[in-house]
């Protein structure tokens, strides 16, 4: 326990799994959080009086047990015994191995094929914050610093599996980014300029950082060196892979914060079984493809000519189907190069895997002739990068058999003929059942013992068996060894001598063939950076590939991307809508033009469900989509790059979420109006409308007025139930009104979808209240008390109290019984609209109000 208690005090904040034996064993508050995970049993031990909590699983369970512990959260220090303990009499000797965090993982069964495993450092400076992202499993690594905002964004972009942050902000971090991500907090000193340099300085073997043109980015370069610490906390020696750092160059692409990434449901919804668009748009069929396609996503591009570049790759894979299926066909058989090649550089690379690199890259062979010879200049060039690897791939063939096993102590690694003397020393160990057959043949005959038995267990060794009654017969020079109740057994002069020469070439071949694996792999190390490079480019075609697929399969057409500031989309869907909607129906596709001197702001009315949210969704993951080089869900799209896109949402009640809510719905819109550009794109949908109408009216008149008359002339589409601002056409001329269609059938409402001129004169509220189960009558005369209230539209108290009514007219869905509510449809219901004066309208209507504020305060 001594010895335990020694290593867990170096590693205080990890679950320390102690190897005894067989066993690894957990103790004390790690029993209980193991046990607790791992659902395996959790017993006590007397620890001298003490009582101390005790719960293990077999050594050869690590992979099944390690995933989930890392999984749950967990960093985990792995300790092993460090020399045999046959060999010694007093404790062994043990140290921790690894150290496994969430963030720092290199096994299949904790990553997930798909996506990255990124470890990320945050450092708050002083005015601006720094950060570093490296995925220790494909050896990317990249920095970047800037604003609160900034880091907020990249961090929803690279969801990283783990944080690190210095002590002394942890409160810093947990206030502005939240607690879901698992954050460790390093001592404040790794935070340093100098130290980062000099780590980062000594792992890349450069004097300065000049050559990744990060070396102005004093902040990143911090996070990035508290990286490279923790590297080194947790016994990660082997990184060659890692040899380049990135800077994440965010003027490259198209910003989005990260309102607009989550409530465009780029890769995550809120909803676990949303579909999302990366769901919609991932053809992709290798796991860098697919790690790729996230990134492009996130990060989609501002420079048109490298849009375009996608785009005519695209287009030709589109065209030449042939081509595209025979490359796909190649990409399939491909495994995990880039995480492959990583394993190599970190050591844990096991002998199949080995020939499963050089599989791998034998289909780039035939991929990069394809692309060369194929008659698009772009995928030529991508085809010259390729390395078909030729001498890695003899090398690997000409050392390893094919058929190697995972684990090199089953033997059978070396291939057959690459090493003489392991030729021999099999030929030996395989030869050895003819040569005891030999010998059984001679003692029988020697002996006329006709039922003698030559074999080897564990504890003898070789002997040859005699049964009981032919005893007698044993010659002199025979050793006994072991006496069973039929038999016994003996060991003769040659059979020693067999034995030794058998285990000695047994034992021979198991090192010889575990150091010829070793001199492979180092020999492999210089190949590291083709290979890297090999799997990068795959990762593009794979994308490329996928997206000729996606367009091919979902009608999409190639946008034209171009220097202007207008958008043009004709016919356009919603491209993960339109893949969702019932048997039979189909998406109704929309036109939608904006641009700075005639129509910049569409302001879009029409009732609930009505489709206004999908055209202004579409239209972003239009845009989006087309700037990360895909095809588009349209006939036509005619895009004038757009640099960023902000998305708003107004909270959709102020009764159950509460006032803040709605001043964050007014602090996330202030962000956007300080941020404008001409090229952004904004789209705001009932923003408003967490508060009182007449409020919510002002907000958002005014939001629009602030729009048009900044200077930035952003495009902008607005989704409103508050027909008021159809009123605002007359003032303010760059803004036009637009309706989702209905029909008014005699009692009900027929969805067009289809977005046309013009403002419309209802706000439909009712109509809800009546999907939502309200009685017919209750919903008439509601109507009819609306078409009062238009009429005579001077009192704004008047109009809260019928949003208030139809309010709890679509709560009451949930509870028609309630006695109050009884009262209030009655009220509603025996009102005589015709014969009221306004007056006694808002007199009536007071009286309603009165009974909602009792029953507000009744439910609270
Ligand atoms: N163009 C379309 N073609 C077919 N179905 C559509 C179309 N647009 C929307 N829908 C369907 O209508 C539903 C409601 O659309 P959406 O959420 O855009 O309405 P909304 O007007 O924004 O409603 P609310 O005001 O309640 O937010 C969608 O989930 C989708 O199923």
């Amino acid at each position: 326990m001594q010895q335990y208690n020694a290593i867990k005090s170096k590693h205080p904040d990890a679950l320390l799994l102690f190897r005894v034996g067989d066993f690894y064993e957990t103790f004390g508050e790690d029993a209980v959080k193991a046990a607790k995970i791992l659902g395996i049993i959790l017993t006590h031990r007397n620890n001298g009086g003490d009582k101390t909590e005790l719960a293990g699983f077999p050594h050869h369970s690590l992979n099944t047990y390690l995933p989930k512990l890392v999984k749950a959260g967990q960093r985990v220090a792995i300790c092993d015994q460090l020399e045999d303990p046959k060999m010694t009499k007093s404790i062994v000797k043990r140290g921790v191995t690894e150290l496994v965090t969430p963030g720092v993982a290199l096994n299949d069964d904790i990553l997930s094929s798909k996506s990255n495993n990124f470890l990320c450092a945050l450092h708050f400076g002083r005015n601006k914050l720094g950060i570093s992202f490296l995925d220790i499993s494909t050896g990317e690594f990249y920095t970047a610093e800037g604003s609160m905002e900034q880091m907020d964004k990249l961090l929803q972009n690279f969801s990283p599996n783990e944080i690190l942050v210095s002590k002394s902000h942890r409160k810093e971090f947990t206030e502005l980014f939240g607690t879901h991500f698992h954050s460790f907090y390093l001592e404040d000193w790794i935070f340093q300029e100098d130290y980062a340099l000099e780590s980062l300085t000594n792992h890349f073997k450069t004097k300065t950082l000049k050559g990744f043109g990060i070396e102005h980015l004093n902040h990143g370069i911090i996070a990035s060196g508290a990286i490279m610490h923790y590297l080194s906390e947790t016994q990660h020696s082997r990184l060659q892979h890692i040899n380049k750092i990135q800077r994440i160059a965010e003027e490259e692409y198209v910003w989005m914060d990260r309102f607009t990434i989550r409530n465009l449901e780029l890769y995550h919804s809120t909803n676990l079984n949303a579909v999302t668009l990366l769901n919609i748009i991932d053809r992709t069929l290798s796991p860098m493809g697919g790690r790729l396609l996230k990134r492009w996503l996130a990060l989609p591009l501002k420079n048109i000519e490298k849009i375009q570049q996608r785009h005519q790759i695209v287009s030709h894979l589109k065209t030449e189907e042939g081509q595209l299926e025979k490359i796909q066909h190649w990409i399939k058989q491909m495994g995990d190069l880039e995480r492959l090649i990583s394993k190599l550089a970190t050591g844990k690379i096991n002998p199949k895997e080995v020939v499963q690199l050089k599989n791998s890259l034998e289909a780039v062979v035939p991929i990069k002739q394809l692309a060369e010879t194929s008659s698009n200049t772009s995928l030529q060039n991508m085809g010259e990068q390729l390395d078909d690897c030729e001498t890695l791939r003899s090398k690997i063939k000409e050392v390893l058999n094919e058929e190697a096993p995972i684990n090199i102590a089953k033997g059978n690694t070396i291939a057959q003929g690459y090493s003489e003397e392991l030729d021999e020393l099999r030929n030996l160990a395989f030869s050895s059942k003819d040569y005891l057959d030999k010998m059984l043949e001679r003692e029988t005959e020697a002996t006329g013992i006709s039922s003698l038995k030559i074999a080897s267990n564990n504890v003898f060794g070789y002997y040859i068996e005699v049964r009981n009654t032919h005893k007698d017969k044993v010659p002199e020079g025979w050793v006994r060894k072991q006496t069973l109740v039929n038999a016994e057994r003996y060991i003769t002069e040659e059979l020693k001598e067999y034995e030794a020469k058998i285990l000695g070439a047994e034992e021979r071949i198991y090192s010889l063939e575990q150091q010829l694996f070793e001199q492979l792999l180092m020999w492999m190390q210089e190949y590291i950076s083709p290979v890297q490079q090999n799997a990068q480019l795959i990762a593009q075609l794979d994308c490329l590939c996928g997206f000729a697929q996606l367009a091919k399969e979902n009608n999409y057409v190639e946008p034209e991307i171009n220097e202007s500031t207008e958008l043009n989309i004709k016919d356009g869907r919603h491209p993960v809508i339109e893949k969702q909607l019932p048997l039979g129906e189909s998406y109704v596709a929309n036109d939608v033009l904006l641009n700075r001197d005639e129509q910049q702001i569409i302001m879009i009315t029409g009732p609930n469900m009505s489709g206004k949210s999908a055209i202004l969704r579409q239209t972003a993951l239009i845009v989006l989509l087309a700037q990360m080089g895909s095809f588009v869900p349209a006939s036509e799209a005619h895009i004038g790059i757009v640099d960023k896109i902000f998305t708003r949402v107004g909270a959709s009640d102020n009764i159950s979420m509460g006032e803040s809510t709605f001043m964050v719905e007014m602090n996330e819109t202030a962000s956007i109006l300080n941020n404008l550009s001409e090229r952004s794109l904004v789209l705001l949908d009932e923003i408003g409308r967490g508060t009182s109408t007449y409020d919510g009216i002002s907000i958002a008149w005014a939001i629009s007025e602030y729009l048009h008359e900044h200077p930035s002339r952003a495009k902008t589409l607005f989704a409103t139930h508050y027909h008021e601002l159809n009123e605002m056409t007359n003032t303010f001329t760059r803004i036009k009104n637009y309706n989702v269609s209905v029909k008014e059938l005699k009692d009900n409402v027929l969805f067009l979808r289809k977005l046309v001129p013009g403002g419309s004169e209802h706000s439909f509220g009712i109509h809800v209240a009546k999907m939502a189960g309200m009685p017919q009558q209750v919903v008439q005369k509601a109507n009819k008390i609306l078409k009062k209230l238009e009429k005579s539209h001077s009192s704004e108290e008047m109009t809260d109290t019928l949003q208030a009514a139809q309010n709890e007219m679509q709560l009451s869905f949930f509870n028609l019984d309630d006695p109050l509510l009884e009262e209030i449809k009655e009220e509603i219901l025996h009102l005589d609209i015709d014969t009221l004066t306004p007056v006694e309208a808002l007199m009536k209507l007071n009286e309603i109000k009165r009974l909602l504020t009792k029953k507000k305060k009744a439910s609270s």
